[in-house]
């Protein structure tokens, strides 16, 4: 058994921003993923994510079923999504629901009868995540040794592609089939993804995706710390210098919530390898793509449309 991973901790609030960056760029080499602490999102308002989160999913189907997912927004239902394309069987065994950028008025909501609160808590919870990402993105500029505001003057955060994620893998499915996954293995499309977990076991990485047999480490959960981990779309900037790392959600054995919250570049912002990164002995892996058609394509191959 290899030992028990172990990320860098981020601190958002620490006063040397050089250090924190450097250990950024340790936590984006080595493994693709790190922690992020203090970073001025309540705890009383993820608890309160977390329970909306429980309220919509204990809905009647029928009920959740009149929110389903139209431009990528709104539920999606057990088995009907497959985050490993390559897989044969059946989808993945959870439910999700998508609130994206709060500006476009494509999300779709429960009735504030139904659910009160729900539509104001998700959209403080997306400000404040989208407020946290900027502030890691300026770090994750430094850790590139690039100006802090790189990411603003490409374009990427004019209106981000964010989107909050709610999931739930319910624990009580007794399958017996080894090939049904809670989230089968996939990378994140994006910039960075920032995951809270309510703490229940389920998430591992595979760091050497090509190596076979693949090996999978559990990734524990750190209370009060969001799990950050590096997106596509990022791995393209860096030329794979930074990992977007395979992982995956096994079927847990009791209820598993969690919450996603995925940063996509601006739609027309261009997706292409940074000067830094592309060198003789790293040629260029990856041609420049906006970020619409790459997160665009992405989706269609997940999602079958
Ligand atoms: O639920 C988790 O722990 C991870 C979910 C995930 O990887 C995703 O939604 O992309
Ligand atoms: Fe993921």
């Amino acid at each position: 058994m290899p030992d028990a991973l172990q990320f860098p901790i981020i601190d958002l609030s620490f006063p040397d921003r050089f250090s924190i960056a450097n250990l950024i760029r340790q936590g984006c080499v080595d493994h693709g993923f790190f922690y992020l602490v203090n970073h001025g999102v309540d705890e009383e308002l993820i608890s309160k994510v977390f329970e909306q989160s429980s309220n919509f999913f204990s809905l009647p189907i029928e009920e959740k079923m009149k929110l389903v997912r139209k431009n990528h927004r709104g539920y999606t239902a057990l088995y009907a999504e497959k985050l490993d394309t390559t897989l044969t069987t059946e989808g993945d065994s959870k439910e999700s629901f998508y609130i994206g950028p709060l500006a476009d008025d494509l999300n779709q909501w429960p009735l504030e009868e139904d659910l009160p609160s729900w539509r104001s808590t998700m959209e403080t919870y997306h400000q404040k995540l989208l407020s946290a990402v900027t502030k890691l993105l300026s770090l994750i500029a430094l850790s590139l040794k690039l100006e802090e505001d790189f990411f603003e003057k490409v374009g990427a955060l004019i209106e981000p592609l964010a989107f909050i994620r709610l999931l739930h893998y319910p624990g009580d499915l007794n399958s017996s089939s080894e090939e049904i996954f809670g989230a089968s293995a996939h990378s994140d499309y994006g910039m960075v993804t920032l995951l809270v977990t309510d703490g229940v076991p389920g998430l591992q990485i595979c760091r050497e995706k090509s190596k076979q047999p693949q090996v999978w480490e559990d990734v524990p959960s750190m209370s009060g710390a969001f799990i950050v981990n590096i997106g596509d779309m990022m791995e393209r900037w860096t030329n794979g210098l930074f990992r977007s790392t395979l992982h995956r959600v096994l079927q847990p054995r009791q209820d598993r919530y969690s919450v996603a919250f995925f940063t996509n570049p601006s739609k027309d912002c261009t997706v292409e390898c940074l000067e830094s990164c592309c060198t003789e002995s790293c040629p260029l892996r990856f041609p420049p793509i906006k970020a619409i058609d790459y997160l665009e394509e992405r989706l269609r191959l997940t999602y079958g449309l």
